[in-house]
């Protein structure tokens, strides 16, 4: 299986934050959603990734090449930020008549229809559309020139929850063109349980799993049960560990084994994406 992106050893320090030896590959034909709590470093990665910042060491390799080597690879990249780059003095038409020449693949039947879907006017100015009409904007510019790779930061902020479900659907039917890939950062794992294959779990500079979802979902387990079976020697099973008036849940990440351990002296189920990010953010120690 190719990938279409590859980090190696990726470091990234300032002041007061530091990226540190980040390692993934994400593969071709495919959903990977990148979560995190804030200041995980995300978008520093998303933007290491682009070239808009130099690591300090390692390297990002896309379609097999660096973007230093090879710039011309951004054309094949649809890219959305958080934070809006449009002029906002200008209209959505003169925008996109500056933006269109870059991209020789660039396909104004396709933007065209990507405006209306999103309600988009060609005429009104920048500083007039809301958050979330100005994230349309910027989807409707990355889905309109043919990418391979999507790369998006936070798309689905700003957006309600009707749009939101209909921008994981088209990015959903994206992908059923098997050469194309979507990498997206959100804070919102309910959109990672609709539509994602891989996720990429980030926290403090560091990248705490990059896995298959469901394997990842069928890897850690959630106990519950009561507070006399928390001791020093039941902890180490835990990543995260939340006490009650009447009892504990906790995360564990090797299911099998706390099957083992636990069984018949408390309650396994099932996590979801977002127990597994609470409970590995929170950690455990400090709560008991
Ligand atoms: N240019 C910079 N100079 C100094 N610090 C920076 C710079 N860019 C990012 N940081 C710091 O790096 C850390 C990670 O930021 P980043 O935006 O990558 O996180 P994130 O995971 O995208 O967070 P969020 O989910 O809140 O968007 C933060 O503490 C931020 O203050």
């Amino acid at each position: 299986m190719s990938n279409v992106v590859e980090i190696r050893g990726v470091s990234k320090s300032f002041e007061r934050f530091a990226l540190s030896q980040v390692q993934f590959e994400v593969k071709k034909g495919f959903i990977t959603g990148l979560i995190g709590p804030n200041g995980a470093g995300k978008s520093t990665l998303i933007k290491i990734m682009m070239d808009m910042v130099r690591p300090s060491a390692g390297e990002v390799r896309i379609f097999g090449s660096t973007l230093a080597d090879n710039p011309g690879l951004k054309e094949r990249i649809g890219y959305v930020s958080d934070e809006n780059y449009f002029y906002e003095n200008m209209t959505i038409r003169n925008m996109r008549k500056m933006i269109a020449p870059f991209y020789q693949h660039w396909d104004h039947t396709a933007f065209t229809r990507y405006l209306d879907l999103f309600e988009l006017s060609e005429k009104s100015k920048i500083k007039d559309l809301s958050r979330g009409m100005k994230m349309k904007f910027s989807l409707a510019v990355a889905l309109s020139h043919d990418a391979d790779l999507l790369l998006m930061d936070e798309p689905t902020a700003g957006l309600d929850p009707v749009f939101r479900r209909e921008l994981l659907d088209l990015l959903g039917e994206q992908i059923m063109d098997e050469n194309k890939s979507i990498i997206f950062s959100t804070h919102n794992t309910t959109d990672l349980d609709r539509i994602a294959d891989y996720i990429v779990f980030m926290n403090r500079g560091k990248v705490v799993f990059n896995d298959n979802k469901d394997e990842v979902l069928e890897r850690y387990v959630l106990v519950k049960g009561g507070r006399e079976l928390l001791d020093k020697d039941v902890l180490k099973y835990f990543v995260g560990v939340r006490e009650g008036a009447h009892g504990f849940e906790a995360l564990a990440p090797d299911r099998r084994e706390a099957e083992k351990v636990f069984q018949g002296s408390a309650l396994l189920e099932a996590p979801t994406l977002e127990d597994i990010m609470y409970f590995t953010v929170k950690g455990g120690k400090a709560h008991v």
